[in-house]
Protein backbone atom coordinates (compact mmCIF):
# COMPACT_ATOMS: atom_id res chain seq x y z
CA UNK A 1 0.00 0.00 0.00
CA UNK A 2 1.15 3.04 -0.82
CA UNK A 3 0.31 6.26 1.27
CA UNK A 4 0.31 8.69 -1.08
CA UNK A 5 -1.38 7.12 -4.30
CA UNK A 6 -4.04 9.57 -5.17
CA UNK A 7 -3.16 11.87 -8.07
CA UNK A 8 -5.16 14.64 -6.89
CA UNK A 9 -2.63 14.59 -4.19
CA UNK A 10 -1.00 18.25 -4.38
CA UNK A 11 2.58 18.05 -4.07
CA UNK A 12 2.43 20.94 -1.85
CA UNK A 13 -0.05 19.18 0.86
CA UNK A 14 1.12 18.23 4.08
CA UNK A 15 2.72 14.82 4.27
CA UNK A 16 2.07 14.24 7.91
CA UNK A 17 -1.79 14.43 7.32
CA UNK A 18 -1.92 12.53 4.57
CA UNK A 19 0.15 9.17 6.02
CA UNK A 20 -2.36 9.42 8.53
CA UNK A 21 -5.31 9.28 6.87
CA UNK A 22 -4.00 6.66 4.66
CA UNK A 23 -2.92 4.21 7.40
CA UNK A 24 -5.50 1.62 8.73
CA UNK A 25 -5.20 2.55 12.16
CA UNK A 26 -6.67 5.92 11.36
CA UNK A 27 -9.28 5.06 9.10
CA UNK A 28 -10.83 2.40 11.71
CA UNK A 29 -10.88 5.64 13.97
CA UNK A 30 -11.86 7.99 11.00
CA UNK A 31 -14.66 6.59 9.52
CA UNK A 32 -13.06 6.94 5.58
CA UNK A 33 -16.50 7.82 4.38
CA UNK A 34 -15.72 11.36 5.98
CA UNK A 35 -12.26 11.42 4.41
CA UNK A 36 -12.64 12.72 0.68
CA UNK A 37 -9.76 10.98 -0.92
CA UNK A 38 -7.77 13.85 -2.37
CA UNK A 39 -6.76 14.33 1.56
CA UNK A 40 -5.35 11.21 2.29
CA UNK A 41 -2.12 11.33 2.22
CA UNK A 42 -0.64 14.07 4.34
CA UNK A 43 1.27 13.80 7.63
CA UNK A 44 4.95 13.10 7.09
CA UNK A 45 7.97 12.85 9.64
CA UNK A 46 11.13 13.42 8.68
CA UNK A 47 14.71 13.76 9.99
CA UNK A 48 17.98 15.83 8.75
CA UNK A 49 21.26 14.39 8.95
CA UNK A 50 24.22 15.89 10.35
CA UNK A 51 27.04 15.58 7.69
CA UNK A 52 27.06 17.45 4.11
CA UNK A 53 28.79 16.80 1.70
CA UNK A 54 28.47 19.43 -0.96
CA UNK A 55 28.79 18.04 -4.38
CA UNK A 56 30.58 21.01 -5.36
CA UNK A 57 32.34 23.25 -2.20
CA UNK A 58 31.97 23.17 1.22
CA UNK A 59 32.16 27.01 2.98
CA UNK A 60 33.73 25.90 6.77
CA UNK A 61 30.06 24.69 8.23
CA UNK A 62 28.97 25.68 11.44
CA UNK A 63 29.81 21.98 13.63
CA UNK A 64 26.92 20.78 14.98
CA UNK A 65 24.54 18.00 15.69
CA UNK A 66 24.98 14.96 18.33
CA UNK A 67 28.12 13.36 18.85
CA UNK A 68 29.16 10.51 21.66
CA UNK A 69 31.83 12.72 23.89
CA UNK A 70 34.21 11.61 22.38
CA UNK A 71 33.13 9.91 19.15
CA UNK A 72 32.37 10.77 15.90
CA UNK A 73 28.46 12.63 14.95
CA UNK A 74 25.55 10.32 14.29
CA UNK A 75 24.61 9.98 11.34
CA UNK A 76 20.60 10.03 10.61
CA UNK A 77 20.00 10.48 6.75
CA UNK A 78 22.47 9.84 4.58
CA UNK A 79 21.84 10.71 0.66
CA UNK A 80 24.05 9.53 -2.09
CA UNK A 81 23.89 10.89 -5.98
CA UNK A 82 19.97 10.95 -5.57
CA UNK A 83 18.92 11.25 -8.84
CA UNK A 84 14.78 11.78 -9.56
CA UNK A 85 12.14 11.77 -12.46
CA UNK A 86 8.87 12.98 -12.69
CA UNK A 87 7.20 9.55 -13.16
CA UNK A 88 4.89 10.85 -15.80
CA UNK A 89 6.79 12.95 -18.19
CA UNK A 90 9.88 11.08 -17.41
CA UNK A 91 11.54 14.51 -17.07
CA UNK A 92 14.57 14.25 -14.73
CA UNK A 93 14.46 16.87 -11.76
CA UNK A 94 17.16 15.63 -9.22
CA UNK A 95 20.72 14.99 -10.68
CA UNK A 96 22.58 13.79 -8.28
CA UNK A 97 21.73 14.97 -5.10
CA UNK A 98 24.44 14.24 -2.00
CA UNK A 99 23.39 14.99 1.44
CA UNK A 100 24.63 14.04 5.09
CA UNK A 101 22.46 15.23 8.21
CA UNK A 102 23.71 14.07 11.34
CA UNK A 103 21.68 13.80 14.89
CA UNK A 104 20.68 17.06 16.37
CA UNK A 105 21.86 19.27 13.15
CA UNK A 106 19.74 21.98 11.26
CA UNK A 107 20.42 22.08 7.48
CA UNK A 108 18.58 24.80 5.51
CA UNK A 109 18.41 24.43 1.47
CA UNK A 110 17.97 27.22 -0.61
CA UNK A 111 17.45 27.90 -4.26
CA UNK A 112 16.04 29.54 -7.26
CA UNK A 113 12.75 28.65 -8.21
CA UNK A 114 12.24 25.51 -9.99
CA UNK A 115 15.59 24.44 -8.91
CA UNK A 116 14.64 21.14 -7.36
CA UNK A 117 14.15 21.70 -3.80
CA UNK A 118 10.46 20.59 -2.82
CA UNK A 119 11.41 17.68 -5.20
CA UNK A 120 13.99 16.37 -3.07
CA UNK A 121 12.16 16.68 0.39
CA UNK A 122 8.75 14.93 -1.65
CA UNK A 123 11.27 12.20 -2.54
CA UNK A 124 12.61 11.63 0.68
CA UNK A 125 8.93 11.18 1.88
CA UNK A 126 7.61 8.91 -1.27
CA UNK A 127 5.69 11.32 -3.07
CA UNK A 128 4.40 9.17 -6.09
CA UNK A 129 4.91 12.05 -8.42
CA UNK A 130 8.45 11.03 -8.92
CA UNK A 131 10.70 7.95 -9.12
CA UNK A 132 14.11 7.54 -8.01
CA UNK A 133 16.07 6.33 -10.59
CA UNK A 134 19.59 6.10 -8.96
CA UNK A 135 21.23 6.71 -5.51
CA UNK A 136 20.38 5.54 -2.41
CA UNK A 137 19.19 6.82 0.82
CA UNK A 138 19.63 5.42 3.82
CA UNK A 139 17.69 6.77 7.11
CA UNK A 140 18.95 5.51 10.35
CA UNK A 141 20.86 3.11 8.61
CA UNK A 142 17.56 1.76 6.92
CA UNK A 143 16.90 1.89 3.40
CA UNK A 144 14.65 4.80 3.24
CA UNK A 145 13.70 4.15 -0.58
CA UNK A 146 12.18 0.54 -0.03
CA UNK A 147 9.62 2.23 2.41
CA UNK A 148 6.37 3.11 2.17
CA UNK A 149 5.57 6.71 2.97
CA UNK A 150 3.95 5.66 5.92
CA UNK A 151 6.35 3.46 7.18
CA UNK A 152 9.15 6.04 6.72
CA UNK A 153 6.93 8.33 8.85
CA UNK A 154 6.87 5.59 11.65
CA UNK A 155 10.53 5.47 11.83
CA UNK A 156 10.85 9.44 12.59
CA UNK A 157 10.42 11.62 9.35
CA UNK A 158 7.71 14.42 8.99
CA UNK A 159 7.76 16.61 6.23
CA UNK A 160 5.41 20.16 6.44
CA UNK A 161 4.25 20.79 2.92
CA UNK A 162 4.39 24.42 1.52
CA UNK A 163 0.27 24.81 1.68
CA UNK A 164 -1.54 22.23 4.16
CA UNK A 165 -4.87 20.60 3.04
CA UNK A 166 -8.10 20.72 4.96
CA UNK A 167 -9.82 17.25 6.32
CA UNK A 168 -13.49 17.85 6.57
CA UNK A 169 -15.11 16.01 8.77
CA UNK A 170 -12.19 15.21 10.95
CA UNK A 171 -11.10 17.45 14.21
CA UNK A 172 -8.13 18.88 14.75
CA UNK A 173 -7.90 16.79 18.51
CA UNK A 174 -8.65 13.24 16.93
CA UNK A 175 -6.41 13.81 13.82
CA UNK A 176 -3.36 14.75 16.31
CA UNK A 177 -4.70 11.55 18.93
CA UNK A 178 -4.65 9.20 16.14
CA UNK A 179 -1.34 9.77 14.67
CA UNK A 180 0.11 10.37 18.55
CA UNK A 181 -1.21 6.80 19.25
CA UNK A 182 -0.18 5.60 15.70
CA UNK A 183 3.33 6.45 16.44
CA UNK A 184 3.06 4.78 19.83
CA UNK A 185 1.79 1.74 18.52
CA UNK A 186 4.81 1.30 16.42
CA UNK A 187 6.85 1.81 19.44
CA UNK A 188 5.06 -0.69 21.02
CA UNK A 189 3.59 1.56 23.62
CA UNK A 190 -0.36 1.51 24.59
CA UNK A 191 -2.21 4.11 23.33
CA UNK A 192 -3.12 7.05 25.32
CA UNK A 193 -6.77 8.03 26.19
CA UNK A 194 -8.45 11.41 25.21
CA UNK A 195 -7.90 13.01 28.40
CA UNK A 196 -4.81 12.15 29.22
CA UNK A 197 -3.85 13.37 25.51
CA UNK A 198 -5.48 16.73 26.38
CA UNK A 199 -3.20 17.52 28.98
CA UNK A 200 -0.31 16.58 26.55
CA UNK A 201 -1.31 18.56 24.06
CA UNK A 202 -2.75 21.76 25.74
CA UNK A 203 1.00 23.19 26.83
CA UNK A 204 1.63 22.19 22.85
CA UNK A 205 -0.89 24.35 21.86
CA UNK A 206 0.14 27.24 24.46
CA UNK A 207 3.59 27.14 22.92
CA UNK A 208 2.53 27.99 19.47
CA UNK A 209 0.47 30.44 20.47
CA UNK A 210 -3.09 29.42 19.51
CA UNK A 211 -6.53 29.39 20.12
CA UNK A 212 -7.23 26.43 21.68
CA UNK A 213 -10.64 26.54 20.23
CA UNK A 214 -8.46 25.22 17.11
CA UNK A 215 -7.86 21.49 18.85
CA UNK A 216 -12.13 21.32 18.00
CA UNK A 217 -12.21 22.74 14.65
CA UNK A 218 -11.65 20.42 11.61
CA UNK A 219 -8.06 20.18 10.68
CA UNK A 220 -6.77 23.22 8.61
CA UNK A 221 -10.30 23.70 7.63
CA UNK A 222 -10.90 27.66 6.71
CA UNK A 223 -7.67 28.19 8.80
CA UNK A 224 -5.67 31.18 7.23
CA UNK A 225 -2.11 30.19 5.81
CA UNK A 226 -0.70 31.41 9.31
CA UNK A 227 -2.61 29.31 11.22
CA UNK A 228 -2.01 26.03 9.10
CA UNK A 229 1.56 26.59 9.71
CA UNK A 230 1.19 27.00 13.17
CA UNK A 231 -0.85 23.89 13.13
CA UNK A 232 2.06 22.26 10.77
CA UNK A 233 4.02 23.08 14.18
CA UNK A 234 2.37 21.44 16.41
CA UNK A 235 1.33 18.49 14.20
CA UNK A 236 5.39 17.70 14.50
CA UNK A 237 5.22 18.66 18.01
CA UNK A 238 2.33 16.10 19.36
CA UNK A 239 4.38 13.26 16.86
CA UNK A 240 7.96 14.01 18.22
CA UNK A 241 9.51 13.16 15.15
CA UNK A 242 13.57 12.58 14.72
CA UNK A 243 13.86 14.70 11.57
CA UNK A 244 11.64 17.25 10.21
CA UNK A 245 11.46 18.71 6.81
CA UNK A 246 10.02 21.70 6.73
CA UNK A 247 9.28 22.80 3.53
CA UNK A 248 9.32 26.66 2.99
CA UNK A 249 7.58 26.69 6.71
CA UNK A 250 7.99 30.83 6.86
CA UNK A 251 6.33 31.48 3.61
CA UNK A 252 2.79 33.56 4.75
CA UNK A 253 3.66 33.98 8.23
CA UNK A 254 3.18 37.30 9.36
CA UNK A 255 6.37 38.47 11.70
CA UNK A 256 5.17 37.76 15.32
CA UNK A 257 3.46 33.59 13.80
CA UNK A 258 7.15 33.46 12.74
CA UNK A 259 8.43 34.44 15.46
CA UNK A 260 5.87 31.99 17.34
CA UNK A 261 6.93 29.06 14.72
CA UNK A 262 10.56 29.32 15.08
CA UNK A 263 10.11 29.30 18.83
CA UNK A 264 8.06 26.07 18.60
CA UNK A 265 10.63 24.41 16.45
CA UNK A 266 14.09 25.52 18.41
CA UNK A 267 11.98 24.40 21.78
CA UNK A 268 11.70 20.80 19.70
CA UNK A 269 15.00 20.50 19.38
CA UNK A 270 16.80 18.09 20.95
CA UNK A 271 20.47 16.44 20.79
CA UNK A 272 18.97 13.45 18.70
CA UNK A 273 16.59 15.57 16.50
CA UNK A 274 17.63 17.10 13.36
CA UNK A 275 15.75 19.79 10.98
CA UNK A 276 16.48 20.17 7.50
CA UNK A 277 14.41 23.67 6.41
CA UNK A 278 13.45 24.36 2.72
CA UNK A 279 13.14 28.30 2.73
CA UNK A 280 14.48 31.46 0.33
CA UNK A 281 14.87 34.02 2.86
CA UNK A 282 17.56 34.82 6.00
CA UNK A 283 15.35 35.78 8.24
CA UNK A 284 14.08 32.00 9.19
CA UNK A 285 17.37 31.55 9.85
CA UNK A 286 17.87 34.10 12.12
CA UNK A 287 15.51 32.42 14.35
CA UNK A 288 16.69 29.08 13.91
CA UNK A 289 20.13 28.95 13.73
CA UNK A 290 21.44 26.28 10.84
CA UNK A 291 24.46 24.33 11.21
CA UNK A 292 24.52 24.23 7.10
CA UNK A 293 23.38 26.39 4.64
CA UNK A 294 23.06 24.12 1.25
CA UNK A 295 22.52 25.88 -2.23
CA UNK A 296 20.59 23.84 -4.37
CA UNK A 297 20.70 24.76 -8.55
CA UNK A 298 18.95 22.54 -11.25
CA UNK A 299 18.43 19.06 -9.19
CA UNK A 300 22.50 19.05 -7.06
CA UNK A 301 23.74 21.01 -4.27
CA UNK A 302 26.36 23.50 -5.93
CA UNK A 303 27.32 24.58 -2.48
CA UNK A 304 27.62 24.09 1.47
CA UNK A 305 28.46 26.62 4.00
CA UNK A 306 26.79 28.16 7.22
CA UNK A 307 24.52 30.90 7.92
CA UNK A 308 26.98 33.56 6.68
CA UNK A 309 26.04 31.90 2.81
CA UNK A 310 22.21 32.72 3.37
CA UNK A 311 23.51 36.66 4.45
CA UNK A 312 25.83 36.44 0.85
CA UNK A 313 22.31 35.22 -0.57
CA UNK A 314 20.64 37.91 0.81
CA UNK A 315 22.81 40.73 0.08
CA UNK A 316 24.12 39.27 -3.57
CA UNK A 317 21.36 37.33 -4.71
CA UNK A 318 22.28 33.86 -6.93
CA UNK A 319 24.62 35.59 -9.18
CA UNK A 320 27.06 35.96 -6.27
CA UNK A 321 27.35 32.44 -5.39
CA UNK A 322 30.33 31.29 -7.02
CA UNK A 323 30.91 27.86 -6.60
CA UNK A 324 34.46 28.00 -7.69
N1 LIG B 1 4.75 16.70 -10.40
C1 LIG B 1 5.36 17.51 -11.26
N2 LIG B 1 4.93 17.65 -12.53
C2 LIG B 1 5.54 18.48 -13.41
N3 LIG B 1 6.64 19.22 -13.09
C3 LIG B 1 7.11 19.12 -11.85
C4 LIG B 1 6.51 18.27 -10.87
N4 LIG B 1 7.22 18.37 -9.74
C5 LIG B 1 8.22 19.24 -9.97
N5 LIG B 1 8.16 19.69 -11.25
C6 LIG B 1 9.07 20.65 -11.88
O1 LIG B 1 10.36 20.39 -11.36
C7 LIG B 1 11.06 21.61 -11.15
C8 LIG B 1 11.49 21.70 -9.68
O2 LIG B 1 10.33 21.95 -8.91
P1 LIG B 1 10.41 22.13 -7.32
O3 LIG B 1 9.03 22.36 -6.84
O4 LIG B 1 11.16 21.00 -6.74
O5 LIG B 1 11.29 23.46 -7.23
P2 LIG B 1 11.61 24.35 -5.96
O6 LIG B 1 13.09 24.54 -5.93
O7 LIG B 1 11.00 23.78 -4.73
O8 LIG B 1 10.90 25.70 -6.38
P3 LIG B 1 10.22 26.88 -5.49
O9 LIG B 1 11.35 27.61 -4.83
O10 LIG B 1 9.55 27.71 -6.54
O11 LIG B 1 9.24 26.26 -4.53
C9 LIG B 1 10.12 22.73 -11.59
O12 LIG B 1 10.43 23.08 -12.90
C10 LIG B 1 8.75 22.08 -11.50
O13 LIG B 1 7.85 22.65 -12.43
Amino acid sequence: MTLLTHSSASPSTSLAARSFLRAPPFRAHVAPSTIPSPFRPRLLRLRASPRVKATLTVDSPTTGGASSPNGPPIVLLEVKDLKAVIKESGQEILRGVNLIINEGEIHAIMGKNGSGKSTFSKVLVGHPDYEVTEGSVSFKGQNLLDMEPEERSHVGLFMSFQSPVEIPGVSNFDFLLMAFNARRRNKGLPPVEPLEFYSLVTPKVAALNMNPKFLDRNVNEGFSGGEKKRNEILQLAVLEAELAILDEIDSGLDVDALQDVAKAVNGLLTPNNSVLMITHYLRLLEYINPNYVHIMEDGIIIKTGDVSLAKQLEKEGYRGISVS
